[in-house]
Parts: structure tokens; C-alpha cells; sequence
């Protein structure tokens, strides 16, 4: 725990370094305001009581202490209004920090990392209002830090009147003390075991909120069943949180009933004071409100400590996630040489056999294949056969356990992950629609040339995208899809386009395409391979379908099943062979009879 609060005092050091420095000094003056108030106060009650002996008597002083508290009042307003600014300052400054800290680690996470549900399950603790609960335990610290000047100022006033006085003031904060540490630790246990239950419930109420899943919803009539879904487990959460309040609760009326036992206790002794001691009416007042005084900020100092246990927790939590690292992570590719400038060799496979983290079956076994540059392959295969996969692990997305895949002489290993992936251009099955605008949706091709209208025009016109663009209201700058702006919507098949030209803005010099026209219908997807191979005539393409009439156009045709490679060849060859391809052909040839 001593280590994540050294931690946090680090993060909040580097992003507000001024602003907790002002805000720590402001803490120290709050703390001393109550005592002078409590010195200021017994005084004026003191030179009052004189007053009301010896009405002839000068009143300067009485006015001077009353402006005196006056300026106390003004300067402690002041001050608290100050920190509070200030606290509004730090936590947006830390809220960006944090939030951006976390998006940092998830961007730079590796793939398989979105395959982990504990990975997901930390992203989703500690992903709400970060900045704020991480300085929430400071601000608590600031807090206590107050309240105990204030505590130490008062039991300094305390000792010299009777040391029991300062005894039972402190006993009394003991066993509040012990309640809220017991019940901060639970509520951070009860949040964490809860997570994955609350992922569910966010999850069942996005699908009930997003347009995408509005139509299958309605047609599947999954709307009450999904409503309900979310409703009995928020009920489920509600109730496990509100079983530990109500234990809290419970418990505090007693210690509340015990902080007035110790009060009475109190207020004996000063009876007993007055008796056997000589006292003026400001002194006693004075015992009073810092015998109060204490006993209430005792209990709230316990409170905060529970509070800041509690918080710390979370910000435990949330620098784990930080520094979260699978070991598998290991098997990154690290490298840093430069991919060859134009591939003379090609690429090879070598005895690739992957595994999905934290899975036992090898999706891909023992994969031998060589592709020569300038070639067009097609891989086809079962459902789950590894096409996919294959790719993924080619394009350095997933670590190879082992075997090694070479471009020319350079292994993926040594390669720069980022050189890899700026010679590959690839478009997904579920490549993103960005609800930006059209210019955005074709630069993220390639970032560094955003603003290259001629290259954007350029591959505009050979994908079809220029006619898309022309009948938008704002050409480029139109915004596509209506989740941000009133935007345009598009067909699939014009998003299929947009993909396309998004792929070829990249201008990497492999090409994959993993089954991206599985949307369209067979006759365009053709024509959007024929498209392809005419834009990219130079270029390796490695393309995955399962249409068996634009895996015949490859110069040759890798049929996967089970993780392995079953046949390879020409369309000829493998007709002529009689095996899965001929079958699978022959099978979708009497579609485009
Ligand atoms: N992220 C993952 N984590 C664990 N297993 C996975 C993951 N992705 C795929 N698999 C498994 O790996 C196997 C191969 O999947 P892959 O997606 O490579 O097949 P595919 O041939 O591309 O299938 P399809 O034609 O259906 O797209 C399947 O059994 C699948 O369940």
C-alpha cells in the first residue's frame, strides 16, 4: 500500500506539480484557523464576561478581537474556497493524466491482450473517472492532514487544562476507526468481484442502446429478454452493495452511541474541573468546543482514513494495470531492422505453430509456405480452419511461439513491428466504418498523408470513391454514418469501396485482403478483385475466401484445414488433384450456374 501511495504522489508530482504544492500549504493554514479561532473565542468571551462585571470598562480590546475574527472567518472562506478551486484545477489535470495513461496502455497493448478477459476486467475497473478517485485519496490526505493540526492545536489547549480530557477524546475515535477500515476493504472486494457481472450489465445495455443492434433486436424480439437480462443482474449488484451499506450502518449507530458515552465522559470531568479548580466562562466554553471539536474530527479523521484505505486500494489497482504484462508478452517481436525495400526472395513460413494465449490447441500446426514475390495467393478452407490466424500472425499481430516467417533474409522477429505494419496494406472482414468524415475515412489509410488531397483523389478515382464523394453534401468533409453529426449514411457496398481505398491510400507493398467482400454478393466481389489485382499488379496479395470463383483468380490457391496446409497448387492443379478445393468448387460452381 506504502508503495502505490508512493506511486500516486509521483503521478500527481508530474502532471501538477504547482497545484499540489499550493493546495498542500493551503491545508496547513485551514489546519491552524480553528485554533486561533479557539484562542480568539475565549478570549472575546473572557473580556465580555468583564465586561458584563465592569460596564465602565474600555471595549477596544473586544472589538479588536471580534474584527480579529472577522479576518480569521474572511481568510479561512477564502482559503477554502481557493483549495476548492484548485482541486477542481488538479483533478481535470489529473483525469486527462490518468485517462490518457490508460489509453496509452491499451493502444500500445499487444493484440492477444484483447483476448484476455482479466485484461478486460481491469480496463473496465479502472477506466471510470480515473483522475478523480486517484486524487481522491490526496485530497483525503490533505484532509487529514488539516484536521490533524487541528486535533494537535486543540489537545495541546486540552493537556493544559486535564490530560483525561485528551484521553477520552482520542479513545473515542478507536473503534469508528476499526468500522470504516472493515468496510472500506469490503466495498473494494465486493467492486472487484463484481466486475465481470457489471461488464455483462454495460454490455447488455449497450446492445439495447446502439443503433447497429437496434435491427436485429426488433426482428429477434430480444428487447424485454435483453432488458431483462441487465435489470437482474444490476438488481444482483444492487443487492450484494446494498447488504454490506446496511451492515455499515449498523455498525456506525453503534459507534456513534459509543462516541457519546465518551462525550459524557467528557462533559463529567469538566463539571468536576469546575468544581475543584479556579475557571473562567471562556476557558470552559473553550474546553467545550475542543473537546467537541476533537471528538467530531476524530471521527471524521477515521472516517478519511478508512476512505484514503479504500482509494488506495483502487489506485493500487489502477498502477497494476499500469504495469500490467502478460508473460506471453515476452514473445513480442522487439526487432528494429528495417523491412527490405523491395522483397527479391519473398516471404517464408517455417514450421509456424501458434496457439491462442492461454489455449492448449495449436490453431496453426507446422506451416511450410513460400510466396514469391509479386504473387497472388488465395487461401480458402473450413470455418476455423486457421485462415485468419495465418494472417494475423503474418502481419506480426500475434508473437510466434514457434517456427519464423522471413521476408526476404530478415526474420519477423528482427523486424521493426512498425515497419511490418507500414508495408502491409490490409483490409478485415470487419474493417471499421469511422463515423468521421470521408477525408478521415481514407487518410487513416495512411496518417502521415492526410492532408495529400492529390494521392486521396487519385485512389478515390480508381476504387469508385470520387463517385461516392460527389453526391455527398460536403464532398470529403462530409461526415459518414449519424453517430457523430447529422451525416450521410452509405450502403455496404459503398463502404466496401471506401475500405478499399483506405487500403490502397496505405500503398504497402503486401497486400491482404481477409475476406473483406464477404458482405457483397458473388458477382460484385469479383469485380472487386478484379479491381484489386489490377491496382496492385506489382504487389504480393494474400487474399482469404470462401468463394471458390475469386480464389481461381490467385496465381495459386492454399487450402487450409485443421491448422494445416491440406493442398496448394494452380485452379488447374487442384481440379485436377480431386480434393477439398475440387469438392469445395464444385460445390459453389452450381451457384453461378
Ligand atoms: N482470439 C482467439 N482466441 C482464441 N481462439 C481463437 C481466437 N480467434 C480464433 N480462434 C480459434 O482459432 C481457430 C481458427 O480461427 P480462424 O479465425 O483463424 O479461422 P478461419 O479459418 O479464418 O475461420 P473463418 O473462415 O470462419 O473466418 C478457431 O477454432 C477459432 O475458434
Amino acid at each position: 500500500m506504502t508503495k502505490a501511495f508512493g506511486h500516486l504522489i509521483r503521478f500527481v508530482w508530474t502532471y501538477g506539480k504547482g497545484l499540489l504544492f499550493l493546495t498542500s500549504t493551503l491545508t496547513v493554514l485551514l489546519g491552524v484557523m480553528p485554533v486561533i479561532m479557539l484562542w480568539l473565542s475565549k478570549e472575546t468571551i473572557n473580556e465580555v464576561a468583564r465586561l458584563i462585571q465592569h460596564p465602565a470598562m474600555d471595549y477596544s480590546t473586544i472589538l479588536l478581537l471580534l474584527l480579529l475574527q472577522f479576518m480569521v472567518t474572511m481568510l479561512t472562506s477564502i482559503f477554502m474556497n481557493t483549495q476548492e478551486y484548485l482541486n477542481g484545477k488538479l483533478t481535470n489535470v489529473l483525469e486527462h493524466a490518468a485517462q490518457s495513461s490508460v489509453l496509452q496502455k491499451v493502444i500500445s497493448a499487444p493484440l492477444f491482450y484483447f483476448d484476455l478477459p482479466e485484461f478486460y476486467n481491469h480496463l473496465e475497473r479502472v477506466n471510470d473517472s480515473p483522475g478523480h478517485r486517484l486524487l481522491s485519496p490526496l485530497r483525503q490526505a490533505f484532509e487529514i492532514g488539516r484536521i490533524f493540526i487541528t486535533i494537535s492545536g486543540y489537545l495541546v489547549f486540552l493537556l493544559t487544562v486535564h490530560w483525561s480530557l485528551v484521553l477520552l477524546s482520542l479513545l473515542a475515535a478507536i473503534p469508528m476507526f476499526l468500522v470504516q477500515m472493515k468496510f472500506g476493504k469490503r466495498n473494494f472486494w465486493l467492486k472487484f468481484g463484481l466486475t465481470p457481472l457489471v461488464r455483462d450489465m454495460e454490455y447488455t445495455r449497450s446492445l439495447l442502446k446502439d443503433r447497429h443492434s437496434a435491427k436485429e433486436i426488433r426482428l429477434f424480439g430480444l428487447g424485454s429478454y435483453l432488458l431483462n437480462r441487465w435489470s437482474e443482474a444490476f438488481s444482483h449488484q444492487f443487492t450484494e452493495i446494498l447488504k454490506i451499506l446496511r451492515k455499515q450502518q449498523r455498525a456506525e449507530i453503534g459507534m456513534d452511541g459509543l462516541t457519546a458515552l465518551f462525550y459524557s465522559g467528557a462533559a463529567m470531568i469538566m463539571i468536576w474541573l469546575i468544581q475543584t479548580t479556579p475557571i473562567q466562562i471562556g476557558q470552559f466554553v473553550a474546553i467545550g468546543q475542543a473537546v467537541q471539536g476533537t471528538q467530531g474530527l476524530t471521527n471524521q479523521l477515521s472516517t478519511l482514513l478508512a476512505k484514503v484505505f479504500e482509494e488506495m486500494l483502487y489506485a493500487n489497482d489502477f498502477f497494476r494495470f499500469l504495469d500490467y504484462k502478460h508473460p506471453e508478452s515476452e514473445n513480442q517481436a522487439k526487432g528494429t531492422e528495417p523491412f527490405p525495400a523491395a522483397l527479391k526472395k519473398g516471404i517464408t513460413l517455417e514450421n509456424v505453430t501458434f496457439s491462442y494465449v492461454d489455449t492448449t490447441t495449436s490453431v496453426l500446426q507446422n506451416i511450410q509456405l513460400h510466396i514469391k514475390p509479386g504473387e497472388k495467393i488465395a487461401i480458402v478452407g473450413e470455418n476455423g480452419s486457421g485462415k485468419s490466424t495465418l494472417v494475423k500472425c503474418l502481419m506480426g499481430l500475434y508473437p510466434l511461439a514457434k517456427g519464423d516467417i522471413r521476408f526476404d533474409d530478415v526474420s519477423i522477429r528482427q523486424l521493426a513491428p512498425d515497419q511490418l505494419h507500414k508495408n502491409m496494406t490490409v483490409i478485415f472482414q470487419d474493417f471499421l466504418k469511422y463515423a468521421y468524415t470521408l477525408r478521415d475515412n481514407i487518410g487513416f489509410g495512411d496518417i502521415t498523408r492526410l492532408e495529400d488531397t492529390d494521392a486521396m483523389n487519385e485512389v478515390a478515382a480508381t476504387t469508385g470513391v470520387a463517385e461516392i464523394a460527389q453526391n455527398l453534401r460536403e464532398g470529403y468533409a462530409t461526415f459518414l454514418g449519424r453517430f457523430l453529426q447529422e451525416g450521410e449514411d452509405l450502403s455496404g457496398g459503398q463502404w466496401q469501396k471506401i475500405a478499399l481505398a483506405r487500403a490502397l491510400f496505405r500503398q504497402g507493398t503486401i497486400i491482404i485482403l481477409d475476406e473483406p467482400t464477404a458482405a457483397l454478393d458473388p458477382l460484385m466481389e469479383l469485380e472487386v478483385y478484379k479491381l484489386v489485382r489490377d491496382l496492385t499488379e506489382s504487389k504480393t496479395t494474400i487474399f482469404i475466401s470462401h468463394r471458390m470463383a475469386a480464389a481461381r483468380m490467385a496465381d495459386r490457391i492454399i487450402v487450409m484445414e485443421n491448422g494445416r496446409i491440406a493442398e496448394s497448387g494452380t485452379h488447374g492443379e487442384l481440379m485436377a488433384s480431386n480434393g477439398t478445393y475440387a469438392r469445395m468448387y464444385e460445390s459453389q460452381a452450381q451457384w453461378y450456374a
